[in-house]
């Protein structure tokens, strides 16, 4: 579980982030929305620690990261798995080797027991046959699964995805949503994305925080999300027309059934 508790984060004289408090669980998808510039990267960098809150708390599991020595924060970072917009793959690896990578670093384990690891995480992503091959000739929604992959091979406690879907198609984006999901309940992982789009909100936003102007504007779930009056909320989901018709469809059948 990470709880943020009242961060504040400016530039300058600039506020960029006010009082923002949100508790995102474990095994729970947790989606930071919002428009451009309302804060969404400098909120997500305050937690993970690339920037330093004016005031407020980072709780992970209950131990504040912003009080934490040197060595705590180096074990904190091993639990903590990013998934990068642009994938971050090193075009002159292999996806092996990439894959391999995070354990080269941070693990003592032997050649075969890595090699194991990385089977099972490419395993996990439904990647197979693939090891050998460079990032330049594998498919965007491949690239995207190898990152995943990467990103979970050190059994991390939490999760951290930015814009996950940008560049993929509708079908591709919705694989990559549903594994993102899978794994989060499967080993517990407190999941946190970073996205703009609704298609994942409604698929797998089991707790969102909307973002507005550096302020938490609204929180609640995708359940929620349709019965939502908060009208800077809506106006920022529910853009489309189509959206819109399609809110007041499932408004209508869900009073129906009550
Ligand atoms: N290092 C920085 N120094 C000064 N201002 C910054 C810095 N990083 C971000 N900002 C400002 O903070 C505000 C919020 O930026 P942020 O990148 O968090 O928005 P965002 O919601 O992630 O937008 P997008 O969806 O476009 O990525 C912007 O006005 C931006 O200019």
């Amino acid at each position: 579980m990470i709880e943020i508790r009242n961060i504040q984060k400016s530039f300058g004289d600039r506020i960029i982030l006010s009082d923002i408090s949100a508790v995102m669980e474990s095994g729970k998808c947790n989606l930071i929305i919002g428009t451009s510039g309302s804060g969404k990267t400098v909120l997500t960098k305050c937690i993970v620690g690339l920037f330093e809150p004016d005031k407020g708390d980072i709780l992970y599991n209950g131990e504040n990261m912003l009080e934490m020595q040197t060595e705590e924060l180096a074990l904190l970072r091993q639990k903590i798995g990013m998934l990068f917009q642009g994938n971050a793959l090193f075009d002159s690896m292999t996806v092996e080797q990439n894959v391999l990578f995070p354990l080269d670093m941070f693990t003592s384990l032997s050649y075969s027991d890595k090699k194991k690891r990385v089977d099972e995480v490419l395993n996990r992503v439904n990647l197979e046959g693939v090891n050998r091959k460079y990032p330049s000739e594998i498919s965007g929604g491949m690239k995207k699964r190898v990152g995943l992959a990467r990103s979970i091979v050190l059994n991390p406690r939490f999760l951290f995805c930015d814009e996950p879907n940008s560049g993929l198609d509708p079908q591709t984006s919705l694989v990559i949503d549903k594994l993102i999901k899978e794994i989060t309940t499967e080993y517990n992982i407190t999941t946190i994305v970073v996205t703009h789009d609704m298609n994942s909100v409604m698929e797998i936003g089991d707790h969102i925080v909307y973002l507005h102007q550096g302020h938490k504007q609204w929180e609640g779930s995708n359940k929620d999300i349709i019965f939502s009056k908060d009208e800077l909320l809506n106006k920022f989901i529910f853009a489309s027309e189509f959206l819109q018709d399609a809110k007041q469809m499932r408004m209508m059948e869900s009073n129906k059934k009550k």
